[in-house]
């Protein structure tokens, strides 16, 4: 209900956007892709670098092994001491990209602080970059090249406005975090798709202010619900990327999602909204690298 006093301002509950169903049907698609390529002797693969014992890494990258078993993916995974030299994982990355059999590489992130992070990124063939982190791609996304991999997360944010019929032309929309992984390729493909964006973050005089005049709200700021339900404008479209663990070991997103979705006509939940997207785009961009082999 929107008001207190009977039914003048009945607010419909906002649509759902269920990550998990949209992933599965974009593994459905996937799946097919990769048959089809089998079909013509291309077996896609994808291998996975992994450093330390981070354990939210491990379990990351088991989740990425298993999707690719269930699209019929094959996927390997170098799993490297904290330790490792940045000299050994430029090796490393080097013979990945020397092997036929590899169509995508991902290097699971955050690594160790003595390796060079970008220079690791970088290093990985732009033909074979999984994540779409290399500055080719990001720089192919931001001039409108098509055909490139792009980050997954905003990648999967933008399947998930499609399959809400949410169009972002002409919409203000505002993105909360200007990060390379994630707030800012996802700018460029609001923007791509006509959405008059606006990037907000730490600096951000009057956040409340910008959020409340948008139509499409992206929160990418790894801050636990800081995002106020009362900032939302009523009728606009929450995109939470934001997984933070509470000291109780709950998940929660960025945007205080009960508030913000008595305001919202759409709204994604955290779990199972913008996590089993990103791990689903994955699997296209490296469907896609494949296929990018063929003669
Ligand atoms: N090389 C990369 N490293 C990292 C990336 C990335 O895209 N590429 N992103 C994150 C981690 N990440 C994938 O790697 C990732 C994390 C979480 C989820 C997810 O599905 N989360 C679930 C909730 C999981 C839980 O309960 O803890 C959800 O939102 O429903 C997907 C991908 C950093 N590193
Ligand atoms: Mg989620």
């Amino acid at each position: 209900m929107g008001d207190t006093c009977g039914m003048l301002f009945y607010t419909p509950p906002p649509m759902i956007i269920d990550g998990k169903q949209i992933a599965a049907k974009v593994k459905a698609e996937v799946a097919e892709g990769v048959k089809a390529l089998k079909a013509k002797g291309v077996h896609t693969g994808l291998t996975v670098v992994r450093v330390g014992e981070d354990p939210a890494s491990a379990i990351y990258v088991r989740g990425k092994r298993k999707d690719c078993e269930e699209v019929g993916i094959h996927s390997d995974e170098h799993h490297l001491p904290a330790t490792v030299t940045q000299a050994e994982l430029l090796a490393l990355i080097a013979k990945l990209n020397a092997d036929p059999k590899v169509h995508g590489i991902l290097v699971q992130l955050p690594l160790p602080k003595h390796v060079d992070e970008r220079a690791i990124l970088d290093a990985i063939s732009p033909a074979k970059d999984a994540d779409g982190f290399h500055p080719f791609n990001v720089g192919a996304l931001s001039i409108g090249i098509p055909g490139v991999p792009r980050p997954c997360t905003p990648a999967g944010v933008m399947r998930m406005l499609e399959e809400a019929k949410v169009d972002p032309k002409g919409k203000r929309a505002i993105v909360i975090g200007r990060s390379n992984i994630v707030g800012k390729p996802m700018a460029a493909m609001l923007l791509e798709k006509h959405a008059t964006v606006t990037i907000a973050h730490s600096r951000t005089q009057d956040l409340a202010g910008e959020v409340a005049r948008a139509d499409i709200v992206v929160a990418a700021i790894g801050k636990a619900e800081l995002v106020k339900g009362d900032w939302i404008r009523e009728g606009a479209v929450v995109i939470d990327v934001g997984m933070n663990r509470l000291a109780d070991g709950k998940l929660v997103g960025d945007v205080e999602y009960a508030a913000a979705a008595r305001r919202a006509s759409a709204i994604t939940p955290v779990p199972g909204g913008v996590g089993p997207m990103t791990r689903a785009m994955l699997l296209v961009n490296t469907v896609e690298l494949a296929r990018r082999t063929l003669p």
